[in-house]
């Protein structure tokens, strides 16, 4: 997503809900532009302390799904809930805090100047100092938001968004241009936000960190939800394994690409990788070949695999 945002940061307070009410509630949500359908009968809850990880290729529609439920933008139809109250009235208060993608920061300000208003505008604000300190951004908190870099953009952002005590904390590719130190101290904070009971939906390209870091993973393809449970249920959901061997002497492929339930291979020196929807099958064959396959190692897909599998399937099914 690259369009430009009225805002970084939106904070929202509604009355408090019922305990059973879900903190988001999508109930078959669907969002075109012309005739590209964004969000496609969307319907998902999330619940109080769980961090959720919405993955999907470019274009799937994970931005406007969160615009949608910061009521940055309507559904066409279906509804969109959030602390069970329809997100403009929820936008008047403070219980969310968001980070999205880009724009809205005021130039002509200093860092410490914008993190500033950004806790006197919270209802529950954190201290000053503690939010500059969080984003590790104590040491330029007298520069202009106009001289910083990408990743320090990003940093300052990361403090908007955490100014105050929010119940829900909604982030669009939080991590992009942040360095490796940034992304731990962002993880850790979240983490913290999390077992504090608060909901933390993020957005994000980068399938290690939704591995490491969300306890829920969504996959969006085209607008509907493909997939939805924990990283590992996601893994198994893609079926596929990985099979990796080494051989002795050259190598002949004809018979190894033919071998069973292979999804792909991978011939690189004496090593072969193989991918394969039924390993126990596979493995079965490769002996039945009268081969001797040394340093065998059968494992499961790791999430990017998982995700890319996924997609790709339904991306046949489509064509
Ligand atoms: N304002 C708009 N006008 C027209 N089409 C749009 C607009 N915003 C998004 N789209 C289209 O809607 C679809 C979903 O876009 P969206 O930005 O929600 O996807 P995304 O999953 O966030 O993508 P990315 O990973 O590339 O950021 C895409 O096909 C996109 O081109």
């Amino acid at each position: 997503m690259h369009r430009a945002r009225a805002a970084t940061m939106v904070p929202m307070t509604t009355t408090a809900a019922p305990a059973t009410t879900p903190v988001v509630g999508f109930d078959q949500v669907s969002k075109s532009y012309g005739n590209v359908r964004a969000v496609d009968g969307l319907t998902l809850d999330l619940h109080p302390g769980e961090t959720v990880a919405l993955l999907g290729p470019n274009g799937a529609g994970k931005s406007t799904t969160l615009d949608l439920l910061l009521g940055l933008k309507h559904p066409d139809t279906g509804a969109v809930r959030v602390f069970g109250a329809g997100p403009r009235e929820a936008i008047v208060g403070g219980r969310v805090g968001a980070m999205l993608q880009s724009g809205g920061l005021m130039d002509e300000v200093t860092v410490g100047e914008l993190v500033k208003l950004a806790c006197d505008l919270h209802p529950k604000p954190y201290k000053v100092s503690d939010v500059l300190a969080r984003a590790g951004i104590s040491q330029i908190a007298d520069r202009k938001v106009n001289k910083l870099s990408g990743g320090q953009e990003q940093r300052v952002r990361f403090a908007l968004a955490t100014a105050g005590a929010n119940d829900l904390i909604v982030l669009d590719e939080p991590t992009t241009g942040m360095d490796v130190s940034a992304r731990q101290a962002f993880w850790a904070t979240m983490r913290e936000q999390a077992d504090q009971g608060r909901t933390v939906l993020f957005a994000t390209h980068y399938l290690e960190e939704a591995d490491a870091i969300a306890d829920r993973v969504l996959v969006l393809h085209r607008g509907r939800l493909l997939a939805d449970g924990t990283a590992a249920e996601i893994k198994a959901k893609a079926g596929a394994r990985r099979i990796a061997f080494d051989l002795e002497g050259p190598i002949d492929e004809a018979p190894l690409r033919a071998l069973p339930f292979l999804t792909s291979i991978d011939v690189s020196g004496h090593t072969v990788r193989i991918q394969s929807s039924d390993a126990d099958a596979t493995v079965h064959a490769l002996y039945g070949l009268g081969l001797y396959p040394r340093n065998l190692e059968v494992a499961g897909l790791g999430l990017e695999q998982a995700f890319v599998a996924i997609t790709a399937a339904e991306e046949a099914k489509s064509q």
